[in-house]
């Protein structure tokens, strides 16, 4: 169907990898190719660990947004007035919906733009800021940005094997689920015994932000 599936749009601040803490408008696209986002669906998944709800268009300023501009003026709406426009596009799979047009249109307003991808697609040219977060047993085609950030643990992936990549931040993020803890003290080792490594702490999800 035409146009993009929006699951939700909102500001907050980014939560999460290098640039933490920054002002920014969340677009969330609905969809994803590694899971179906439901429940039943998971213990079979591609990816099992997701925190996320990306299923559907029901949540604030979700809908199917008909072109580029449509969302673009609902985003630079959502930000107002003030300097240094920021957008995170994140999902579900931003880039199975993330284009040209969009990219283009984000910028006309402004927007300094960046990406949560899984690294599964090629991603268009002009965003600004590739955070790729690679889930073991998929093929990973985007191997350059500017942040990977592996959830952690993730039997199948080895750090040390994306330390080729061409990106500028290494860093794990502490799987949230049952297990946060032990998770957390696992990352925290790994990163004591690597310094080329840091690590991400879901910081929204300690403040109370979305
Ligand atoms: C919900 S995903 C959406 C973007 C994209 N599909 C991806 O996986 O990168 C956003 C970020 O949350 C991370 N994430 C998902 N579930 C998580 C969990 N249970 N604990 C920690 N990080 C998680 C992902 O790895 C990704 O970096
Ligand atoms: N505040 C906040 N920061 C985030 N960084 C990445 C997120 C995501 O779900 O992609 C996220 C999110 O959901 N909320
Ligand atoms: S790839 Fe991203 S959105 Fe898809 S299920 Fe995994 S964490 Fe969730
Ligand atoms: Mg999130």
């Amino acid at each position: 169907m035409a146009g993009y599936a929006v699951k939700e749009m909102f500001l907050t601040l980014q939560g999460e990898g290098v640039q933490v803490g920054r002002r920014a408008v969340f677009l969330r696209f609905a969809g994803c190719n590694l899971w179906s986002g439901r429940e039943e669906d998971r213990a079979d998944a591609q990816c099992r660990f997701c925190d996320t709800d990306f299923v559907g268009l029901d949540g604030d300023n979700g809908g199917r947004y008909p072109h580029a501009d449509a969302l673009a003026d609902k985003a630079i709406a959502l930000w107002g007035d003030l300097a240094g426009a920021f957008i995170v596009m994140t999902g579900g799979e931003p880039l199975l919906q993330v284009d040209d047009a969009l990219v283009a249109a984000l910028k006309a307003r402004g927007f300094e733009t960046a990406v949560e991808t899984n690294g599964t697609q090629p991603a268009p040219a002009g965003i600004d800021w590739i955070c790729v977060s690679p889930k073991a047993g998929t093929d990973i085609v985007l191997r350059r940005g500017n942040e990977l950030k592996l959830v952690w643990p993730q039997p199948g992936i080895d750090p040390a094997a994306l330390e080729g990549w061409d990106f500028e931040h290494f860093l794990l993020q502490p799987m949230d689920g049952a297990q946060l803890d032990e998770a957390r003290a696992a990352a925290i080792a790994y990163v004591m015994d690597h310094p080329r490594w840091r690590l991400s702490t879901q910081t929204h999800k300690v403040v109370g932000i979305r």
